[in-house]
Protein backbone atom coordinates (compact mmCIF):
# COMPACT_ATOMS: atom_id res chain seq x y z
CA UNK A 1 0.00 0.00 0.00
CA UNK A 2 1.53 3.37 -0.61
CA UNK A 3 2.70 5.56 1.93
CA UNK A 4 2.47 8.93 0.10
CA UNK A 5 -0.19 10.56 -1.41
CA UNK A 6 0.82 13.80 -4.10
CA UNK A 7 -1.85 15.85 -5.22
CA UNK A 8 -1.03 17.01 -8.12
CA UNK A 9 -3.03 20.53 -9.11
CA UNK A 10 -2.17 22.32 -11.91
CA UNK A 11 -1.95 21.12 -15.18
CA UNK A 12 2.11 19.74 -14.88
CA UNK A 13 3.95 17.65 -18.04
CA UNK A 14 2.65 14.24 -17.49
CA UNK A 15 6.77 13.11 -16.74
CA UNK A 16 5.98 14.56 -13.20
CA UNK A 17 3.33 12.63 -12.62
CA UNK A 18 5.05 9.39 -14.19
CA UNK A 19 8.36 9.98 -11.90
CA UNK A 20 6.54 10.10 -8.64
CA UNK A 21 4.70 7.01 -9.66
CA UNK A 22 7.89 5.02 -10.12
CA UNK A 23 7.68 4.52 -6.48
CA UNK A 24 6.11 2.27 -4.84
CA UNK A 25 5.46 4.45 -2.03
CA UNK A 26 3.61 6.63 -3.95
CA UNK A 27 0.06 7.40 -5.03
CA UNK A 28 -0.11 10.40 -7.28
CA UNK A 29 -3.56 11.92 -7.17
CA UNK A 30 -5.16 14.66 -9.68
CA UNK A 31 -7.24 17.47 -8.65
CA UNK A 32 -8.01 21.51 -10.44
CA UNK A 33 -7.00 23.53 -7.82
CA UNK A 34 -8.85 26.20 -9.64
CA UNK A 35 -11.93 24.30 -8.18
CA UNK A 36 -11.19 25.56 -4.49
CA UNK A 37 -13.88 23.50 -3.30
CA UNK A 38 -12.33 20.35 -4.83
CA UNK A 39 -8.56 21.39 -3.28
CA UNK A 40 -9.67 21.91 0.13
CA UNK A 41 -11.58 18.47 0.02
CA UNK A 42 -8.40 16.71 -1.62
CA UNK A 43 -5.69 18.65 0.55
CA UNK A 44 -6.48 16.40 3.86
CA UNK A 45 -5.61 13.24 2.09
CA UNK A 46 -2.27 14.76 1.11
CA UNK A 47 1.72 14.33 2.02
CA UNK A 48 2.76 16.67 -0.92
CA UNK A 49 1.29 18.65 -3.37
CA UNK A 50 2.46 19.96 -7.02
CA UNK A 51 1.52 23.11 -8.24
CA UNK A 52 1.93 25.27 -11.38
CA UNK A 53 0.30 28.70 -11.64
CA UNK A 54 -3.41 28.54 -10.76
CA UNK A 55 -3.50 26.84 -7.76
CA UNK A 56 -3.30 29.29 -4.70
CA UNK A 57 -1.35 27.23 -1.43
CA UNK A 58 -2.68 30.30 0.88
CA UNK A 59 -3.00 29.74 4.61
CA UNK A 60 -6.85 28.24 4.26
CA UNK A 61 -5.32 25.81 1.88
CA UNK A 62 -2.52 24.76 4.47
CA UNK A 63 -4.68 24.65 7.38
CA UNK A 64 -6.92 21.82 5.30
CA UNK A 65 -3.99 19.47 4.64
CA UNK A 66 -2.79 18.51 8.27
CA UNK A 67 -0.74 15.76 7.17
CA UNK A 68 0.91 18.02 4.18
CA UNK A 69 4.77 18.05 4.57
CA UNK A 70 5.72 19.73 1.42
CA UNK A 71 4.67 22.11 -1.90
CA UNK A 72 6.27 22.09 -4.62
CA UNK A 73 6.10 24.80 -7.81
CA UNK A 74 6.70 23.99 -11.11
CA UNK A 75 8.34 27.18 -12.05
CA UNK A 76 10.27 29.95 -10.25
CA UNK A 77 8.12 32.28 -9.08
CA UNK A 78 6.38 31.30 -5.29
CA UNK A 79 3.93 34.41 -5.71
CA UNK A 80 1.06 31.49 -5.21
CA UNK A 81 2.17 30.12 -2.16
CA UNK A 82 1.92 31.58 1.25
CA UNK A 83 5.62 30.52 1.81
CA UNK A 84 5.35 32.04 5.35
CA UNK A 85 2.27 30.42 6.29
CA UNK A 86 3.98 27.21 5.12
CA UNK A 87 7.03 27.72 6.82
CA UNK A 88 5.12 28.34 10.08
CA UNK A 89 3.20 24.86 9.38
CA UNK A 90 6.35 22.92 9.21
CA UNK A 91 5.56 22.66 5.37
CA UNK A 92 8.74 22.34 3.18
CA UNK A 93 8.39 24.85 0.08
CA UNK A 94 9.84 24.13 -3.18
CA UNK A 95 10.64 25.53 -6.61
CA UNK A 96 11.91 24.90 -9.52
CA UNK A 97 14.68 27.65 -9.97
CA UNK A 98 16.44 26.55 -13.34
CA UNK A 99 13.50 24.97 -14.97
CA UNK A 100 12.14 27.44 -17.27
CA UNK A 101 14.64 30.15 -17.26
CA UNK A 102 15.69 29.63 -20.51
CA UNK A 103 12.09 29.67 -21.95
CA UNK A 104 11.12 32.92 -20.16
CA UNK A 105 14.23 34.48 -21.32
CA UNK A 106 13.71 33.64 -24.93
CA UNK A 107 10.09 34.90 -24.65
CA UNK A 108 11.31 38.10 -23.38
CA UNK A 109 14.13 38.78 -26.62
CA UNK A 110 10.72 37.67 -28.55
CA UNK A 111 8.56 40.37 -26.90
CA UNK A 112 11.74 42.72 -27.17
CA UNK A 113 12.15 42.26 -30.86
CA UNK A 114 8.10 41.83 -31.59
CA UNK A 115 7.67 45.52 -29.94
CA UNK A 116 10.79 47.00 -31.99
CA UNK A 117 9.86 45.99 -35.38
CA UNK A 118 5.92 46.15 -34.51
CA UNK A 119 5.27 42.30 -35.65
CA UNK A 120 1.93 41.65 -33.86
CA UNK A 121 0.68 44.89 -35.70
CA UNK A 122 1.69 44.43 -39.38
CA UNK A 123 0.72 40.70 -38.92
CA UNK A 124 -2.73 41.50 -38.09
CA UNK A 125 -2.78 44.28 -41.22
CA UNK A 126 -1.36 41.88 -43.57
CA UNK A 127 -4.32 39.25 -42.58
CA UNK A 128 -6.93 41.77 -42.83
CA UNK A 129 -5.64 42.39 -46.30
CA UNK A 130 -3.59 45.62 -46.37
CA UNK A 131 -0.23 45.71 -47.51
CA UNK A 132 0.53 48.95 -45.22
CA UNK A 133 4.56 48.65 -45.44
CA UNK A 134 4.66 52.66 -44.28
CA UNK A 135 2.52 51.76 -41.04
CA UNK A 136 4.86 49.54 -39.60
CA UNK A 137 8.77 51.38 -39.24
CA UNK A 138 10.46 49.73 -36.44
CA UNK A 139 13.90 50.26 -35.10
CA UNK A 140 17.03 48.55 -34.78
CA UNK A 141 18.54 47.40 -31.91
CA UNK A 142 22.02 47.19 -32.98
CA UNK A 143 24.23 49.87 -30.97
CA UNK A 144 21.16 50.80 -28.23
CA UNK A 145 21.24 50.69 -24.78
CA UNK A 146 19.51 48.17 -23.33
CA UNK A 147 19.01 48.39 -19.55
CA UNK A 148 18.20 45.13 -17.77
CA UNK A 149 16.63 45.35 -14.34
CA UNK A 150 17.83 42.13 -11.86
CA UNK A 151 20.87 40.12 -13.44
CA UNK A 152 19.58 36.82 -11.85
CA UNK A 153 19.20 33.63 -13.67
CA UNK A 154 16.95 35.03 -16.50
CA UNK A 155 18.30 38.68 -16.47
CA UNK A 156 21.51 36.78 -17.59
CA UNK A 157 20.75 34.72 -19.84
CA UNK A 158 18.47 37.59 -21.82
CA UNK A 159 21.54 40.08 -21.48
CA UNK A 160 23.64 37.63 -23.51
CA UNK A 161 21.62 37.14 -26.16
CA UNK A 162 20.92 40.78 -26.23
CA UNK A 163 24.79 41.66 -26.44
CA UNK A 164 24.74 39.19 -29.55
CA UNK A 165 22.38 42.08 -30.89
CA UNK A 166 25.36 44.27 -30.57
CA UNK A 167 23.60 46.55 -27.90
CA UNK A 168 25.07 48.49 -24.89
CA UNK A 169 23.82 46.08 -22.22
CA UNK A 170 23.37 48.20 -18.58
CA UNK A 171 21.96 46.54 -15.69
CA UNK A 172 20.75 47.39 -12.10
CA UNK A 173 21.19 44.68 -9.66
CA UNK A 174 22.84 45.72 -6.55
CA UNK A 175 23.17 42.05 -5.47
CA UNK A 176 25.49 41.06 -8.56
CA UNK A 177 28.77 40.02 -8.92
CA UNK A 178 31.12 42.51 -10.77
CA UNK A 179 32.68 40.02 -12.41
CA UNK A 180 29.63 37.97 -13.23
CA UNK A 181 28.27 40.75 -15.25
CA UNK A 182 31.98 41.26 -16.61
CA UNK A 183 31.97 38.16 -18.28
CA UNK A 184 28.44 38.90 -19.91
CA UNK A 185 29.97 41.92 -21.43
CA UNK A 186 27.57 44.23 -18.90
CA UNK A 187 28.25 47.20 -16.81
CA UNK A 188 26.40 47.45 -13.66
CA UNK A 189 24.79 51.14 -12.92
CA UNK A 190 22.62 52.55 -10.91
CA UNK A 191 18.79 52.49 -10.94
CA UNK A 192 18.85 56.67 -12.09
CA UNK A 193 21.79 56.37 -14.94
CA UNK A 194 19.85 53.38 -16.42
CA UNK A 195 16.64 54.55 -16.25
CA UNK A 196 17.99 58.37 -18.22
CA UNK A 197 19.70 56.00 -20.62
CA UNK A 198 17.88 53.25 -21.76
CA UNK A 199 16.45 53.15 -25.09
CA UNK A 200 14.93 49.26 -23.68
CA UNK A 201 14.08 48.37 -20.29
CA UNK A 202 13.69 44.56 -19.89
CA UNK A 203 12.72 44.06 -16.32
CA UNK A 204 13.66 40.42 -14.60
CA UNK A 205 12.69 40.94 -10.60
CA UNK A 206 11.14 38.84 -8.47
CA UNK A 207 8.16 41.03 -7.21
CA UNK A 208 8.70 41.90 -3.95
CA UNK A 209 7.97 45.26 -1.28
CA UNK A 210 11.15 46.40 -2.74
CA UNK A 211 9.99 46.04 -6.64
CA UNK A 212 6.65 46.24 -6.16
CA UNK A 213 5.77 49.71 -8.57
CA UNK A 214 9.65 50.66 -8.96
CA UNK A 215 8.92 51.34 -12.46
CA UNK A 216 5.72 53.74 -11.50
CA UNK A 217 5.18 57.13 -12.08
CA UNK A 218 8.31 58.80 -10.72
CA UNK A 219 10.39 56.70 -12.46
CA UNK A 220 8.18 57.16 -15.73
CA UNK A 221 9.12 60.57 -15.61
CA UNK A 222 13.32 59.74 -15.45
CA UNK A 223 13.39 57.80 -18.65
CA UNK A 224 13.77 58.40 -22.46
CA UNK A 225 10.45 59.00 -24.28
CA UNK A 226 11.92 56.83 -27.23
CA UNK A 227 12.24 53.84 -24.52
CA UNK A 228 10.44 50.54 -25.09
CA UNK A 229 9.76 48.69 -21.47
CA UNK A 230 9.70 44.74 -21.43
CA UNK A 231 8.03 43.09 -18.80
CA UNK A 232 8.26 39.37 -18.83
CA UNK A 233 8.79 38.90 -14.63
CA UNK A 234 5.74 39.90 -12.54
CA UNK A 235 2.87 42.39 -12.88
CA UNK A 236 3.28 44.70 -10.54
CA UNK A 237 6.84 45.80 -10.64
CA UNK A 238 5.83 48.11 -13.70
CA UNK A 239 2.49 49.86 -12.29
CA UNK A 240 0.00 49.60 -14.89
CA UNK A 241 -1.57 52.61 -14.83
CA UNK A 242 1.33 55.20 -14.57
CA UNK A 243 2.54 52.76 -17.70
CA UNK A 244 -0.99 54.23 -19.01
CA UNK A 245 -0.57 57.25 -18.53
CA UNK A 246 2.76 57.68 -19.72
CA UNK A 247 1.95 55.81 -23.15
CA UNK A 248 -0.79 57.69 -23.96
CA UNK A 249 0.83 61.42 -23.33
CA UNK A 250 4.13 60.44 -25.34
CA UNK A 251 6.58 60.09 -22.19
CA UNK A 252 7.29 56.25 -23.50
CA UNK A 253 7.28 54.62 -26.72
CA UNK A 254 5.80 51.34 -26.18
CA UNK A 255 5.61 48.41 -24.15
CA UNK A 256 5.12 44.89 -24.44
CA UNK A 257 3.99 42.65 -21.39
CA UNK A 258 3.59 38.89 -20.49
CA UNK A 259 2.52 39.75 -16.88
CA UNK A 260 -0.15 42.09 -15.30
CA UNK A 261 -0.83 43.00 -11.84
CA UNK A 262 -4.13 40.78 -11.41
CA UNK A 263 -4.40 37.67 -13.50
CA UNK A 264 -5.64 35.77 -15.46
CA UNK A 265 -6.26 39.44 -16.96
CA UNK A 266 -7.99 39.85 -20.18
CA UNK A 267 -9.31 43.40 -20.00
CA UNK A 268 -6.91 46.18 -19.57
CA UNK A 269 -6.39 50.03 -21.19
CA UNK A 270 -3.29 49.00 -22.27
CA UNK A 271 -4.71 46.44 -24.59
CA UNK A 272 -6.35 48.91 -26.69
CA UNK A 273 -2.92 51.01 -27.63
CA UNK A 274 -0.99 50.40 -30.43
CA UNK A 275 2.02 50.54 -28.87
CA UNK A 276 1.89 47.48 -26.42
CA UNK A 277 2.14 44.27 -27.31
CA UNK A 278 1.17 41.58 -24.90
CA UNK A 279 0.89 37.52 -24.45
CA UNK A 280 -0.83 35.65 -21.58
CA UNK A 281 2.28 34.83 -19.14
CA UNK A 282 3.41 32.62 -21.73
CA UNK A 283 7.11 32.68 -21.00
CA UNK A 284 7.61 29.13 -19.25
CA UNK A 285 5.35 28.04 -21.82
CA UNK A 286 7.61 25.42 -23.90
CA UNK A 287 7.32 21.51 -23.51
CA UNK A 288 11.39 21.78 -22.41
CA UNK A 289 10.33 24.32 -19.77
CA UNK A 290 7.65 22.37 -18.38
CA UNK A 291 9.05 19.06 -18.67
CA UNK A 292 12.18 20.55 -16.98
CA UNK A 293 10.05 22.30 -14.05
CA UNK A 294 6.91 19.39 -13.32
CA UNK A 295 10.40 16.59 -12.89
CA UNK A 296 11.89 19.08 -10.61
CA UNK A 297 9.17 19.68 -8.37
CA UNK A 298 8.35 15.70 -8.24
CA UNK A 299 11.87 15.59 -7.37
CA UNK A 300 11.72 17.92 -4.79
CA UNK A 301 8.77 16.30 -3.23
CA UNK A 302 10.24 12.64 -3.59
CA UNK A 303 12.96 13.85 -1.08
CA UNK A 304 11.12 15.69 0.90
CA UNK A 305 9.23 12.92 1.79
CA UNK A 306 11.83 11.31 3.73
CA UNK A 307 14.42 11.00 1.26
CA UNK A 308 12.82 8.71 -1.41
CA UNK A 309 15.13 7.93 -4.08
CA UNK A 310 14.67 9.80 -7.28
CA UNK A 311 14.67 7.50 -10.13
CA UNK A 312 16.55 8.12 -13.33
CA UNK A 313 15.93 11.30 -14.11
CA UNK A 314 13.55 11.80 -17.22
CA UNK A 315 13.38 15.33 -17.60
CA UNK A 316 14.78 17.10 -20.61
CA UNK A 317 18.87 18.50 -19.82
CA UNK A 318 19.34 22.71 -20.44
CA UNK A 319 20.62 23.05 -24.04
CA UNK A 320 24.20 23.37 -24.29
CA UNK A 321 23.65 27.61 -24.27
CA UNK A 322 21.87 27.37 -20.83
CA UNK A 323 25.01 25.29 -19.40
CA UNK A 324 28.25 26.65 -18.02
CA UNK A 325 30.62 25.77 -20.70
CA UNK A 326 34.08 25.47 -19.81
CA UNK A 327 36.06 28.37 -18.23
CA UNK A 328 33.30 30.21 -18.31
CA UNK A 329 30.64 31.43 -15.34
CA UNK A 330 27.33 29.96 -15.32
CA UNK A 331 24.26 31.28 -17.04
CA UNK A 332 21.43 29.46 -16.11
CA UNK A 333 22.73 28.57 -13.15
CA UNK A 334 24.95 31.61 -13.02
CA UNK A 335 27.72 32.71 -10.94
CA UNK A 336 25.79 34.79 -8.37
CA UNK A 337 25.16 33.17 -5.46
CA UNK A 338 21.41 32.05 -4.54
CA UNK A 339 19.88 33.81 -1.95
N1 LIG B 1 6.98 35.22 -17.44
C1 LIG B 1 7.24 34.02 -16.96
O1 LIG B 1 6.65 33.04 -17.38
C2 LIG B 1 8.30 33.85 -15.91
C3 LIG B 1 8.55 34.86 -15.01
N2 LIG B 1 9.50 34.67 -14.04
C4 LIG B 1 9.75 35.79 -13.13
O2 LIG B 1 11.09 36.22 -13.34
C5 LIG B 1 11.63 36.58 -12.07
C6 LIG B 1 13.15 36.50 -12.15
O3 LIG B 1 13.52 35.14 -12.25
P1 LIG B 1 15.04 34.70 -12.06
O4 LIG B 1 15.93 35.48 -12.95
O5 LIG B 1 15.06 33.23 -12.18
O6 LIG B 1 15.29 35.13 -10.55
P2 LIG B 1 16.69 35.40 -9.84
O7 LIG B 1 16.42 35.34 -8.39
O8 LIG B 1 17.74 34.53 -10.42
O9 LIG B 1 17.03 36.91 -10.28
C7 LIG B 1 16.39 38.02 -9.75
C8 LIG B 1 17.45 39.10 -9.61
O10 LIG B 1 16.81 40.29 -9.16
C9 LIG B 1 17.72 40.95 -8.29
N3 LIG B 1 16.99 41.88 -7.45
C10 LIG B 1 16.20 41.63 -6.38
N4 LIG B 1 15.69 42.77 -5.90
C11 LIG B 1 16.17 43.77 -6.67
C12 LIG B 1 15.99 45.18 -6.70
N5 LIG B 1 15.22 45.80 -5.80
N6 LIG B 1 16.62 45.90 -7.67
C13 LIG B 1 17.38 45.29 -8.60
N7 LIG B 1 17.61 43.96 -8.61
C14 LIG B 1 17.00 43.21 -7.67
C15 LIG B 1 18.37 39.82 -7.50
O11 LIG B 1 19.61 40.24 -6.97
C16 LIG B 1 18.52 38.76 -8.58
O12 LIG B 1 19.80 38.82 -9.18
C17 LIG B 1 10.99 35.57 -11.11
O13 LIG B 1 10.97 36.08 -9.80
C18 LIG B 1 9.60 35.41 -11.67
O14 LIG B 1 8.76 36.33 -11.03
C19 LIG B 1 10.21 33.52 -13.94
C20 LIG B 1 9.99 32.49 -14.81
C21 LIG B 1 9.01 32.57 -15.87
O1 LIG C 1 3.89 29.25 -16.73
C1 LIG C 1 4.12 29.21 -15.54
O2 LIG C 1 4.03 28.20 -14.89
C2 LIG C 1 4.56 30.49 -14.83
C3 LIG C 1 6.02 30.68 -14.95
C4 LIG C 1 6.48 31.69 -13.98
O3 LIG C 1 6.06 32.83 -13.99
C5 LIG C 1 7.44 31.28 -12.96
O4 LIG C 1 7.94 30.16 -13.03
O5 LIG C 1 7.71 32.09 -12.06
Amino acid sequence: MSQYVVLIADALSPQAAELLARNPSVEVRHVDGTDRPALLAALPGADAVLVRSATRIDAEALAAAPRLKAVARAGVGLDNVDVAAATAAGVLVANAPASNVVSAAEHAVALLLALARQVPRADASLREGRWARASFTGVELAGKTVGVLGLGRIGSLVARRLAAFDMEVVAHDPYADEEHARSLGVRLTGLDELLARARFLTVHLPLTAATKGLIGADALRRVRPDLRIVNAARGGIVDEEALYAALVEGRVAGAALDVYEREPCTDSPLFGLDNVVVTPHLGASTPEAQERAGTQAAESVLLALAGLPVPDAVNTPLPAAGRPAAGRPAVAEPAVPVR
